[in-house]
């Protein structure tokens, strides 16, 4: 029997029992209580600073159905160490409809997860979900909300964002978990004071880091689900209106070609949708969750980005650098970056982020070629859809070519895969791209497009 079969046998329930709360002038500390029947009990900690002028306490009903949603959302962290097929949620009461939503949301999160781990499952019998306890009420009455919260990554998707939405810096503010050198400069060099940034943070149970060690099961979890709901919390705390999130289209595209495994699945507009509709459903906070780049392509935030020159050496989009604050110029998030900025900045200015030619490293050409589609796999990494990054390498291609210089390793291969050729004469897909598909409110929208027409005027 396998890891998952074995687990789920040894372990039948995974219980989130509640969360207690402690409330002062400044802040409200949520602590979650979970446990795997018969193996750990876990703890992990958010806390969220208050807004003085907003007068929320953690007493607000609106305030205590999010932090419940933020435990439902937390508690798949834990829940993925032994897969535990009952889950028992004592700490509140959900509908049969809300247990629907909850299954999808962990089914789809965790679809990598499974995918890598090897389980065979399916919606219906991967958990059934049993739940007690007091319901958590809709807000009665709309609250008055003004301006956006921006949640930053420390990447270039926020920062565009930061840009796009710069004319009205005063009524915003910036969303940061757990803040880093990127995350806050980001919001520094986008003009942000200290006291607009709002600063949370996660701390995970160290029951579980001990049980990763031992070979329990892990994998990827749908961490931006959790920046929806957190975010949602803190945009209500601290009055916003709006939760201007960064996810472009490309998001939506499967990681495995001919499957609906996404790394991105909490990025994706299937989410945004389903979290949108969820929040004003059972939730009611007046707050708009909604991402201001889905009508564009990485490729064109890409573009846009390469004009953001102040921001070039303080932004980092990879994972695996994060807790240094470093480009580890060796993943695939570092040569998706380094390919779809290819077109648009000259090679030192790549050489400067990065602190080499990326396209000069053997070691990446595997990586080049689950990124342009040869291989069916993309990398499980929050990088561009294959076409993106294929319209990036030939531009980048044609543009060395007519310089008369030496093509680079990676940029060689390219020609010699026979995609340069099927892409050098086509037009690109790109110029004016504008996806409908999206809960961009019109204000925003004209924002958007007023930004698309100056970029066809350079
Ligand atoms: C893994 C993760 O989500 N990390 C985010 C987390 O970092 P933290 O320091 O708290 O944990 P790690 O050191 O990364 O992980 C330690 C172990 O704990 C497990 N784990 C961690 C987080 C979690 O939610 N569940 C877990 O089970 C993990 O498996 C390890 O064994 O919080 C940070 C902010 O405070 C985030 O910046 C960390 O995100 C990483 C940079 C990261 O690589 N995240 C990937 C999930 C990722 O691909 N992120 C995408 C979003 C994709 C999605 O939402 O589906 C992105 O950055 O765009
Ligand atoms: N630690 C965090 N705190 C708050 N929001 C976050 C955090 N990490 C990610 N986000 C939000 O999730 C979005 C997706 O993260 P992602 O890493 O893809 O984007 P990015 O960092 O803005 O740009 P890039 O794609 O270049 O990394 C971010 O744009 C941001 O809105």
């Amino acid at each position: 029997m396998d890891k998952f079969e074995t687990f789920r046998e040894q372990y039948p329930e995974f219980v989130y029992k509640d969360f207690s709360v402690e409330e002062s002038e400044k802040k409200i500390k949520v602590q979650y209580h979970f446990f795997i029947t018969g193996l750990s009990e876990f703890h992990p900690e958010w806390v969220f600073p208050k807004e003085e002028r907003q007068n929320i306490s953690a007493e607000n009903p609106v305030v205590q159905n999010l932090l419940f949603s933020i435990g439902l959302v937390e508690l798949i962290s834990y829940w993925k160490i032994t897969c535990s097929p009952r889950v028992i949620v004592k700490a509140g009461k959900l509908s049969q409809e809300q247990v629907c939503w909850w299954k999808k949301q962990y089914y789809n999160g965790l679809g990598e997860f499974f995918y890598k781990n090897g389980v065979e499952t399916d919606l219906e019998s991967f958990m059934t979900i049993v739940s007690e306890g007091k319901a958590y009420l809709k807000a009665e009455g709309p609250r008055q909300l003004e301006g956006s919260l921006i949640p930053i990554g420390g990447g270039k998707d926020s920062i565009v964002t930061l840009e796009l939405l710069k004319g009205e810096r005063e009524k915003n503010r910036c969303y940061i978990i757990n803040p880093r050198g990127a995350t806050i400069k980001s919001a520094e060099t986008a003009g942000y004071d200290k006291n607009q940034i709002v600063s949370v943070s996660r701390t995970l149970d160290h029951n579980m880091l001990e049980l990763n060690k031992q070979g329990f099961l892990n994998g990827h979890t749908p961490f931006s689900a959790l920046v929806a709901f957190s975010s949602v919390l803190s945009a209500y705390m601290t009055g916003r209106k709006y939760v201007v999130l960064s996810n472009e289209s490309s998001a939506n595209e499967s990681t495995v070609a001919g499957t609906d495994v996404n790394h991105q699945y909490s990025k994706s507009f299937q989410f945004e949708q389903d979290f949108h509709n969820y929040e004003a459903k059972y939730i009611g906070s007046g707050v708009y969750y909604f991402s201001l780049l889905r009508p564009w392509s990485e490729f064109q935030i890409a573009e846009y980005f390469s004009r953001l020159k102040a921001y070039h050496s303080i932004f980092r989009s990879c994972n695996a650098g994060s807790k240094q604050d470093i480009w580890c110029g060796s993943c695939s998030k570092c040569l998706f970056v380094f390919l779809i900025l290819s077109p648009f900045l000259t090679e030192e200015e790549l050489c400067s982020i990065f602190g080499r030619n990326l396209l000069e490293d053997e070691n990446m050409l595997p990586i080049l070629d689950q990124l342009i589609g040869v291989e069916a796999e993309k990398p499980f990494e929050c990088v561009g859809s294959r076409e993106e990054i294929n319209v990036a390498l030939s531009m980048t291609v044609g543009r060395q070519l007519k310089e008369g210089r030496k093509l680079p390793l990676l940029l060689a291969h390219y020609i010699e895969t026979g995609l340069y050729g099927h892409y050098k004469d086509r037009l690109n897909p790109y110029e004016g791209y504008y996806n409908e598909e999206n809960l961009v409110p019109n204000r925003f929208g004209t924002l958007l497009k007023q930004a698309l027409n100056e970029e066809e005027l350079r």
